[in-house]
């Protein structure tokens, strides 16, 4: 199982200042947020990527169309995986996909408010994703609401693509993600919000290293 780190809120150099106060050892992939793109565009994966070139560097575009093109230029700019919603049209989730495997990159797909989660893991993973995540945005975390449930589901039907899951997760609920075994965790505020970062993601990585 591997810990991806999420970075959302904060600039280019808070997040670069993030991962060196965390360590990368204690990370398998950093995460370039969503709203650190819209603010700062892909600039942001590009000065991560300038700045731990060993670190496997994913860019959290949710795209919804466009997909070959948005996919090529995250990838232009040192992306390793580029995330795209369940949701978009098959051919934008084909043409993600096409477009990554011309450089050996990956596509993650966000299953964030989907409705029909395993009817749609099913359709995605053959379609070739390298990975089905299942999420609980920010919106949803809000009203207390989890993805537990719905790893269950995807863990249930795919059999190509790995799966992960993202939202909301702590060292307190880490156990029970472990127990379900995505490939991926995906933790944002879970070490961000954390007084000690590094001792967190530390504990957290030695967790899913020994799972
Ligand atoms: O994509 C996101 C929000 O849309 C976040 O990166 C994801 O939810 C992980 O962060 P957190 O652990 O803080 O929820």
């Amino acid at each position: 199982m591997k810990l991806q780190l999420a970075i959302d809120l904060v600039d280019t150099a808070g997040a670069i200042a993030l991962v060196k106060e965390i360590g990368e050892d204690n990370l398998d992939i950093v995460e370039i947020g969503t709203p650190v793109v819209i603010n700062e565009g892909l600039r942001a994966v590009k000065e991560m990527k300038a700045a731990f070139p060993n670190l496997t560097v994913l860019a959290d575009l949710k795209i919804m169309d466009a997909a070959g093109y948005e996919v090529s230029q995250a990838v232009a700019h040192g992306a390793d995986i580029v995330t795209i919603l369940g949701a978009a049209e098959d051919m934008s989730i084909k043409g993600a996909v096409e477009e990554a495997k011309k450089s050996g990159k990956q596509i993650l797909v966000d299953m964030i408010a989907v409705k029909d989660i395993a009817t749609r893991a099913k359709e995605l993973d053959a379609l070739g994703v390298d990975y089905i995540c299942v999420h609980t945005g920010y919106d949803l975390q809000a009203v207390g609401q989890n993805s537990f449930e719905d790893l269950a589901t995807i863990k249930s039907v795919v059999t190509n693509a790995k799966t992960a899951v993202a939202g909301g997760i702590k060292m307190e609920t880490l156990p029970e993600v472990i127990a379900a075994r995505p490939d991926l965790i995906i933790v944002g505020g879970g070490i961000t919000g954390q007084d000690d970062k590094q001792e967190t993601a530390s504990t957290m990585h030695r967790m899913l290293q020994e799972a």
